[in-house]
């Protein structure tokens, strides 16, 4: 499979009246067509963040470090997303190869505007579509992500369908420019669960259908072990784990990944209580020295753990984890 997005060493500050904030911190990894990576964390850890990087998105405050590199694999060539800067060279990443869908669709939609028009209106700017093609390719889009009556629907304003709707318009109108990389921000997070599975389906489906990459954007490691291939842990601005998904969730090494999984709800065994991580993820401002983790994590083995920034460790060739804990390759 041919890469799609790789991101290298990505640093990104804010300025803030309290001073300098790292959102993110070395943080890399690559993405290949087909491929689903589930970028999981907690609130703050910085996963917007990294996904809104990609897209050279971020607010005016934000500032990235020299290092940071994120290149974007396209037919025509590579794009360093980073050095782009005027508003034309920048549509390749926005509504071009990169779309972004967000948990309330709501806020992608303009509410006095039908959802056929922006969808159009969309379509003329990214292609060199005439407005009649751009209506029948909407209502293709809306027909295909499982919208019945779409030459109804087209002449809607959002407000007008349900929540699981709405998610379905969004992604047809996010689709219909047909990107090579869909960054899902909790996309499901706000549907009830048949309709989450419905669209976690969809999505799935549409990967192979457009040969596409996603990054899906969650709290939620149970969405994830549906949904991604891989998936990165981010905590405090840093990829604590990354690995394929079901190897993460059978065998996590990093004691936070470990907290996550025990804190899902099992099935079969509903006597026992949820046993959430103690604790809150300390402000990006009060960041500790040596492991992030290390306010939080029940597993400290010594010194290293307080003052010195754990290594990538590889536990095998496609898992890695940064702990002080495994000091070789995957030996605990
Ligand atoms: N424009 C900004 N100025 C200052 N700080 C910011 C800005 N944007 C984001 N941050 C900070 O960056 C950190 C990472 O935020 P981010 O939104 O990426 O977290 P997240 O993991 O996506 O959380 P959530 O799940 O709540 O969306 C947070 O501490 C946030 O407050």
């Amino acid at each position: 499979m041919s890469n799609l997005i790789t991101v290298q060493n990505l640093t990104l500050k804010f300025r803030t009246d309290e001073g300098l904030i790292t959102a993110v911190e070395d943080v890399s990894f690559r993405l290949r067509k087909g491929e689903v990576i589930g970028l999981v964390g907690e609130s703050g850890s910085g996963k917007s963040v990294t996904a809104k990087a990609l897209m050279h998105l971020n607010a005016k405050n934000a500032v990235y470090s020299p290092e940071s590199k994120i290149i974007l694999h396209t037919d025509e060539g590579d794009v360093d997303v980073l050095s782009l800067r005027k508003a034309k060279d920048m549509k390749v990443v926005r509504g071009g190869a990169i779309s972004m869908i967000f948990q309330e669709p709501m806020a992608s939609f303009a509410p006095a505007i039908s959802i056929g028009k922006q969808m159009v209106e969309q379509l003329m700017l990214h292609s060199d579509m005439s407005k009649e093609q751009a209506r029948k390719h909407s209502i293709e889009m809306l027909d295909r992500v499982g919208i019945s009556d779409p030459h109804k629907r087209v002449d809607q304003f959002a407000f007008e369908l349900s929540g699981g709707m709405r998610q379905r318009a969004m992604i047809a109108m996010a689709l219909s420019t047909k990107p090579k990389l869909l960054i899902a921000d909790e996309p499901t997070t706000a549907l009830d669960v048949t309709i989450q599975a419905q669209v976690i389906d969809l999505m799935k489906n549409l990967v192979t259908e457009f040969d596409m990459g996603i990054i899906f954007i969650t709290h939620d490691l149970g969405v994830v072990a549906q949904t991604a291939d891989y998936v990165s842990v981010m905590y405090l601005g840093r990829l604590i784990e990354k690995g394929p998904v079901r190897e993460v969730i059978r065998d996590p090494r990093h004691p936070y990944t470990q907290g996550l999984i025990a804190a899902l709800p099992k099935l079969d065994d509903l006597e026992n209580p949820l046993l959430p991580i103690p604790g809150d993820i300390p402000s990006p401002l009060e960041r500790p020295p040596g492991c992030v983790f290390n306010t939080r994590c029940s597993k400290i083995v010594g010194d290293a753990c307080m003052s010195v920034l754990p290594p990538d460790i590889k536990v095998n060739p496609v898992h890695r984890v940064a702990c002080h804990i495994y000091k070789d390759e995957g030996v605990a």
